[in-house]
């Protein structure tokens, strides 16, 4: 059987120093009398044969071997010379060849406390995986450090303050002291002692209120500031990126993430720096009052800091697939009630129910888990506090059995040890909540580096436009489909003040052909022109002004249909904003509700039937005077005359539509029908009719390319080739 490899290290160590030991026992009687000097020299005589025996590992000799290796060998003289320097009077530094057995034993157990207090935390094991792994919390520190640099002179004015508060604490007692010195020695009462107890206690009250308030207003504003970034920065990434990651997840990084990161550098400034500073003084008194006393007591610093570097990456493992738990959660139930009404279609209310009981229980399992997790180690930290408590005590009754403390100092020395270790803990709890705070920040950092692809650098803002598109070209291939090619070479005129449809069967390639117009996409090859120069030498917010979509269900934001229809325009006029209106036909509809134009349209325009959506968008569209207006099947259900009208409101130069409704296809000028991502056809509906090709067979329904038939072709192929 082998030993398993994290024990095969220690366990080699541990028989080559017993081997050492045992060549070492001639040399005590050379050794000893050299004191602390003779107890280095062993370790430098044990190094060698410890750092050689860390070669005969038998596979890959691990990175922390050398390490372990000096560890081992300067515990025992490190410990000896503590021993000989701050311990009883006569007590020596002892050599390790000449003591008990059970000494090397020791050694190796402390030698292995300090590494693993001190060694980078264990990857956790037997917890849920997470995609990430654990978080970088450095990466993320320095960033939200940076962060708040931004923020310097607030943090310098707390920082100020936290210093004059954490001089009004200390001082407190030490005033306190003086005036019991004042009235033992019989001076009694003074309104001058008296005083400086109250100054000193105001003082604290009010630097510690001061500090409190200039803390919180860092995080505010750290808050305002990353929030501002991330959305600004959400706002300009790629369409592909959206569709890769849930709402619910970008949500979560405002709602959680945000408020945590901005709450990491404020409380850990604040809490930690004052207990760092607290428990320095305080072990420092510790240290002077009885220095043997005080090592002992302060042995239980490394062990709490090992225990706690093993639960930091621990907790923020599991925080990270906590979080990201939740936002599947969460994605999930937006996801149901987006689309409700398709699962009582369908019926599937079981299913979602079932998923989503799925998605709680595995939140439940992961709480359950940080839950046991915390219990474990809170026992962990408590039991090593009582054990170090005990031996404490222990050392303490022999101390002052042998008449070298008196019981005041022990006192004394009691009451420090436990503000020390309330300082301690703090320092330990505070540093873990703020690496837990400060790695949540790990996804928005990554949001934040992301470069959107598109170019948005165009400035061109010619005063007029022409609207005439051109299509050179053009091939196109979504990211997440790489192997199917959407638009090949595709070449085609949307000529000046025509409306010309684009004409295909679903999943031709329509759609795409709109987006590449919208620039909400750029071609893999060829070009898009408008009035003869490519899309993105134009001005970013400019082109989206002269070319505007309007599809089959339009989004429109909550607030009144005013608001909606003069979107993004600050200085519009009644006059044009009633134009508009008109021209897309919603006027009647508008002027019929009882609140008008200040009607609240609801979450997504909820509280406005689609027909009345489509209209305020066309109207939204309209007021720009676009020079090309993209219908993208906004014209393939409802009321026909509407459909006509929208095609020649007259505010529009020119007007690409994508439709498989006949009698819109009829009222345009010019055709171009897409088949599977190539253009196979131009013309007018008249011309391409005649030709009785690939158009005539999409309006009679026949399927010989393959791809699915267009249903609202087909229901009006009939009238439309009645009209023939
Ligand atoms: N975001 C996307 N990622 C990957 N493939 C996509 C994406 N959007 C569309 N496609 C694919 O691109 C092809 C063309 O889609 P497109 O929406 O342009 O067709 P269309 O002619 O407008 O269809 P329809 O008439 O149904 O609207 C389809 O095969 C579709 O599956």
């Amino acid at each position: 059987m082998t030993l398993p490899s994290a024990g095969l290290l220690p366990g080699l160590l541990l028989v080559a120093d017993a081997v050492a030991l045992v060549l070492l026992v001639p040399l005590v009687p050379v050794l000893a009398p050299l004191g602390v000097a003779g107890v280095w020299l062993e370790s430098a005589l044990r190094l060698p044969v410890l750092a050689v025996a860390t070669w005969l590992l038998p596979s890959r000799r691990p990175s922390g071997a050398t390490a372990a290796a000096v560890t081992v060998a300067a515990t025992p003289a490190a410990f000896g010379t503590f021993r000989y320097l701050l311990g009883p009077p006569g007590a020596g530094p002892g050599l390790l060849a000449a003591a008990a057995p059970a000494w090397l034993g020791v050694t190796h157990a402390a030698a292995a406390l300090a590494l693993l207090a001190w060694a980078a935390p264990p990857t956790p094991g037997g917890v849920p995986e997470t995609p990430g792994g654990v978080p970088k919390a450095p990466g993320s520190i320095r960033r939200a450090l940076a962060l708040t640099w931004e923020e310097r002179k607030v943090l310098g004015a707390a920082f100020f303050f936290l210093m004059l508060a954490a001089i009004g604490e200390t001082s407190g007692p030490y005033v306190t002291g003086k005036v019991l010195d004042a009235i033992r020695d019989g001076d009694g009462l003074t309104a001058g002692a008296i005083g400086m107890v109250a100054a000193a206690g105001a003082a604290s009250v009010l630097f510690s209120g001061c500090r409190g308030a200039l803390f919180m207003l860092l995080k505010a504003r750290l808050h305002q500031s990353l929030s501002l970034q991330l959305f600004s920065h959400l706002v300009h990434q790629d369409l592909d990126f959206f569709q890769g990651v849930p709402a619910a997840e970008l949500l979560a990084q405002f709602s959680m993430e945000v408020p945590r990161v901005c709450m990491a550098i404020p409380n850990g400034a604040n809490q930690l720096f004052r207990s760092l500073v607290m428990a320095l003084v305080v072990g420092t008194s510790m240290v002077g009052l009885a220095p043997g006393l005080a090592l002992l007591a302060l042995l239980e610093l490394p062990l709490e800091i090992a225990t706690n570097r093993i639960q930091t990456a621990r907790k923020q493992s599991l925080q990270q697939s906590m979080m990201e738990a939740s936002a599947r959660t969460a994605s999930g139930v937006q996801e149901s009630v987006a689309a409700i009404e398709t699962i009582r279609i369908f019926s599937a209310e079981e299913e979602e129910e079932k998923q989503h009981s799925w998605n709680l229980a595995k939140e439940l399992r992961l709480k359950e888990w940080i839950e046991l997790e915390l219990a474990f180690f809170t026992l962990v930290h408590r039991v090593l506090h009582l054990a170090i408590r005990v031996l404490v005590l222990f050392r303490s009754h022999q101390l002052l059995r042998d008449g070298y403390i008196t019981p005041g100092v022990l006192v004394t020395f009691l009451l420090y040890q436990d503000r020390v270790g309330s300082h301690v803990q703090v320092l330990l709890y505070g540093f873990n909540q703020f690496l837990t705070n400060a790695a949540a920040g790990q996804k928005i950092w990554e949001y934040l580096d992301r470069k959107p692809t598109g170019d948005v650098r165009g400035t061109r803002e010619p005063p007029e436009l022409q609207g005439h598109v051109t299509f050179q070209k053009v091939s196109f291939t979504y990211p997440g489909n790489p192997e199917h090619p959407v638009l090949k070479d595709v070449s085609f005129d949307v000529r000046s003040g025509e409306v010309t449809a684009l004409v295909g069967h679903n999943g031709s390639g329509k759609s795409t052909a709109v987006a590449l117009l919208e620039r909400l996409r750029d071609p893999g090859s060829g070009r898009v022109l408008l009035d003869g120069i490519p899309l993105p030498e134009y001005e970013h917010q400019y082109l989206h002004r002269k070319v505007v979509l309007v599809e089959q269900d339009p989004v429109l934001f909550s607030g009144t249909i005013r608001e909606n229809i003069a979107l993004g325009l600050e200085h519009c006029k009644e006059s044009e904003l009633r134009e508009a209106a008109t021209a897309a036909g919603a006027m009647d509809f508008i002027q019929g509700l009882e609140q008008g134009w200040d009607t609240e349209v609801g979450e997504h325009g909820g509280r406005l039937a689609a027909g009345e959506r489509r209209c305020v968008a066309l109207a939204r569209a309209l007021l720009r005077r676009p020079a090309v207006l993209i219908l993208d099947e906004a014209l393939d259900d409802g009321d026909e005359g509407a459909a006509q009208r929208w095609l020649r409101t007259g505010l529009a130069q020119t007007v690409l539509v994508v439709s498989h409704r006949p009698r819109v296809l009829d009222a345009a000028d010019r055709l171009v029908v897409l088949e599977r991502g190539a253009v196979v056809e131009t013309g007018t509906p008249a011309e391409l009719r005649e030709r009785c090709g690939a158009y005539s067979r999409l309006l009679l329904g026949e399927d010989r390319t393959g791809g699915p038939e267009a249903p609202s072709m087909r229901s009006e192929k009939g009238a439309a080739s009645g009209r023939e």
